[in-house]
């Protein structure tokens, strides 16, 4: 059986605010008082993992060291079939950081161009089917850690749509609806997002009966 959350604490290993704020929603119902890893000034650890889990591990470690509590980090991206599952864990490195964005921020539009630009080329009649994967990491300052994936299947729009969420919601269209992550009210992407499914398990083992 894996460790569980005594404390009430939790260090959120992430610099992404549109995560942090989902994250904080997603924990909201089980009185945890989360810390956020760049309130705390904590450094950005280099993602050096070729997988999720191994990306997610090593920002929760860093992080659970850094501060001696424990710490969950997300570690999320998009893959589109057609693309032989490119960006996926790449997904935020495609995305520039550019200056006029902020200190952190991203070019979202032409990471998300690039994608398109790919499906183009690759014809008019190409796969759309992309899906956004997640994998959050619970690490105690121990040692101890453990993690859990979710998933959301959907499709690649274009233009990109809509205001809300972060990163690539606004080209993710879920399976059975047809408007994007960015149109739909945050309580409705936190019932069927990836980062949702890999919540839903994290609650079921660290905080079920
Ligand atoms: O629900 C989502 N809606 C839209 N886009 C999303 C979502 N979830 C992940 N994504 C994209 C953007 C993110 O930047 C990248 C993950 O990259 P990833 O390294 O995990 O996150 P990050 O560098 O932005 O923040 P941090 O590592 O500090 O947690 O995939
Ligand atoms: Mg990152």
């Amino acid at each position: 059986m894996s460790r569980r959350l005594e404390g009430k604490r939790l260090l959120i290993a992430t610099h992404n605010a549109g995560k942090l704020k989902e994250i904080g929603a997603l924990l909201a119902p089980y009185g945890i008082e989360c810390l956020s890893a760049g309130a705390l000034g904590l450094p950005e650890p280099e993602e050096t993992g070729i997988t999720f889990a191994e990306n997610a591990l090593l920002k929760a470690r860093a992080a659970a060291k850094a501060a001696q509590i424990p710490a969950l980090a997300d570690d999320s991206g998009l893959s589109v079939t057609a693309l032989g599952g490119r960006p996926g864990v790449y997904t935020a490195d495609w995305a520039e950081r550019q200056w006029f964005e902020g200190p952190l921020g991203r070019d979202w539009y032409m990471a998300m161009g690039k994608v398109e630009g790919l499906l183009c080329e690759a014809g008019t009649e190409v796969d759309r089917s992309c899906w956004f994967s997640c994998v959050l990491a619970l690490a105690w300052p121990e040692g101890d850690s453990v993690v859990y994936e979710g998933r959301v299947h959907g499709t690649y729009s274009w233009p990109p749509r809509g205001t809300m969420g972060f990163g690539y919601d606004p080209v993710f269209v879920p399976q059975g609806r047809d408007v994007t992550f960015a149109e739909l009210p945050p309580e409705e992407k936190h019932r069927i997002s990836h980062r949702a499914d890999a919540f839903a398990k994290l609650v079921a083992d660290q905080f079920g009966h």
